[in-house]
């Protein structure tokens, strides 16, 4: 796997650094008016999904320059590594094969000895035959009463992908059965959902890769407390809670039976993890066969990535795009506007996916990167952004590219509101495309004190997405897009995509000032005197 170790000293950096400067005044105008196909050109249709990537300031050249970048890089062999299931996260010495978690029964893939494609489904078959079990009524909670409520305890990638996804396909989940989750160690997060739950009725999914996240741990023995104290019985523990983890020993300790355990592998990264056994909560709530339905999703997207040409390839183009934005103009952060409510966690979802994958600073051997990393990925549902920090996309002093997300068809119909959305979905790509000239404001009569406030600049980049509708599927396929474009961006910029060393000092941190704010005696504090001072503050006041 032999890789450059630093991007920016080969021929294929300097000659995009060239090309950027070169184009660096070229406008979106421009580019479509010497182009009048480029609208319908510039567009890749990759399973259910339409993308158009036109409204980005990049020309053939520049998507040539780009994949020869990619290629430089050894973008095509790390791929393929990675879906053989070579240890490409060297830091942890681990194979990436999230990709496996969605193939196809019978697709043979042995790694370290071991048919992994034969465990998912093993596994997927028994988070199958529970999840039938818990929506039939057939599994019953210790007092026999059919479970209405499932809660996932999980944080980072034990959360974000369930949730996101519950949301995304609320549409598709069983009405009988509501689904809730806790994260946040803030016990102002599980309080509110303990309390509006039957003990009786609820069943919790303990979801933690490592079994040892501080938070997780935290809420689920509030949940096992709280459960026990209502039933009076610690032995109910047994059908109120079930365990997603790769840590059948820390399951044992925490008092769930590992035969209501479901496992996954240490080849499953946490950000990567929404299609093992971390989606049960979201089997049990859209049911096996919608699951199976956002798998083949999945799957249809990574065989697209796996086999697709650079210069079709939607994930690479995605990545590169995003890199000729991050390295050749300079914008640092990229938004994510999904037109459908349902899509209302998916830029949370996407944070930790490309912020934890590539927020890194050295390069996969340690040496320092010499070129701008991942971006600051952030976003919120239009039209709600629309009326909030648009302002700042049209006419801040910096250049945000943004992914716009839109549906042909809402999950809810509600007359005279899905084309209101998509016209506001079509007209901010357009505005922030093309803006609107001094000169076009003046026409339309406006004072001239005013004019250079109602001008817009255009050229914001954007990339519109438009699919059918938000089905199990379509999910699949978006969410796998964002995961391979992530990857991509990664092995340009040399770095490791698969580890997260950086969340390491903060819960280390954490631990040491834990006992110090709980303290009876009045700690002997040797943190800098800031953490000190804020340390006794916090003492005084919780005290009275
Ligand atoms: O599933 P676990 O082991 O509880 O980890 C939760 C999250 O914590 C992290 O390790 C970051 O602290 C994430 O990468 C992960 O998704």
């Amino acid at each position: 796997m032999s890789q450059p170790h630093d991007i920016s000293t080969t021929p294929q950096w300097a000659a995009l650094e060239e090309h950027a400067a070169a184009t660096s005044g070229t406008t979106l105008r421009e580019l479509f008016a010497a182009d009048p196909e480029r609208g319908g050109r510039l567009a890749v249709e990759v399973g259910d999904l339409y993308v158009d990537y036109s409204k980005n300031g990049v020309t053939d050249e520049t998507l040539r320059l780009l994949t020869d970048l990619a290629r430089a890089a050894g973008v095509p062999e790390r791929v393929e590594a990675m879906f053989r299931g070579e240890h490409i996260n060297t830091t942890e010495d681990r194979a990436v094969l999230h990709t496996a978690l969605r193939a196809p029964r019978g697709t043979e893939l042995v790694v370290d000895g071991q048919d992994v494609v034969a465990d998912v489904h093993d596994v997927l078959d028994r988070m199958a035959a529970f999840s039938g079990q818990v929506r039939s009524g057939q599994w019953r909670g210790h007092t026999g009463r059919r479970i209405t409520r499932v809660v996932n305890i999980g944080i980072g990638g034990s959360d974000l992908g369930p949730k996101m996804a519950t949301v995304a396909l609320a549409p598709y989940a069983d009405p009988a059965i509501t689904s809730a989750f806790v994260s946040n160690v803030d016990g102002d997060d599980i309080a509110p959902v303990l309390a509006a739950a039957d003990p009786e009725e609820t069943l919790f999914v303990v979801a933690s890769k490592t079994f040892t996240t501080i938070e997780t741990i935290t809420n689920a023995t509030t949940a096992r407390e709280w459960l026990v104290a209502a039933l009076g019985d610690r032995s109910a523990v047994a059908k109120h809670f079930v365990a997603v983890s790769t840590n059948a020993e820390q399951v044992a300790e925490f008092g769930i039976d590992t035969a209501n355990m479901f496992g996954f592998w240490d080849w499953v990264g946490g950000r990567y993890s929404m299609t093992s056994a971390v989606g049960l909560s979201l089997m049990i709530a859209i049911g096996p066969g919608h699951y199976r339905d956002m798998l083949a999703g999945f799957h249809a997207m990574d065989t697209h990535f796996r086999t697709a040409p650079l210069e079709r390839n939607l994930p690479a183009l995605l990545a590169l795009i995003g890199v000729w934005h991050r390295n050749f103009r300079g914008c640092a952060t990229h938004a994510v506007l999904p037109y459908s409510e349902y899509l209302s966690r998916f830029p949370a979802y996407l944070q930790q996916l490309d912020m934890e994958s590539n927020g890194k600073s050295v390069t996969l051997d340690g040496a320092p990167v010499s070129v701008q990393t991942g971006p600051v990925v952030w976003g919120e549902p239009g039209t709600n952004g629309q009326h909030a920090f648009y302002q700042l996309i049209h006419q801040g002093t910096q250049t945000v590219p943004a992914d716009l997300i839109g549906f042909v068809h809402p999950a809810d119909d509600v007359p005279g509101h899905h084309d209101q959305l998509t016209a506001n979905l079509l007209a901010q790509a357009e505005a922030l495309a093309f803006g609107k000239t001094a000169e076009e404001v003046r026409a339309e009569g406006t004072a001239e004190e005013l004019v250079a406030h109602k001008t817009f600049a255009g050229n914001s980049p954007t990339t519109l997405v438009l699919a059918p509708r938000l089905t199990p599927a379509v999910l699949g396929q978006l969410v796998a897009l964002y995961e391979h474009k992530v990857f991509v961006q990664g092995v340009v910029w040399g770095i490791n995509s698969f580890d997260q060393w950086g969340v390491e000092l903060g819960k280390v941190l954490a631990k040491a000032i834990g006992p110090e704010l709980g303290a009876d005696e009045e700690p002997e504090l040797t943190h800098d005197s800031s953490t000190n001072a804020l340390i006794r503050r916090y003492r005084q006041a919780r005290r009275g």
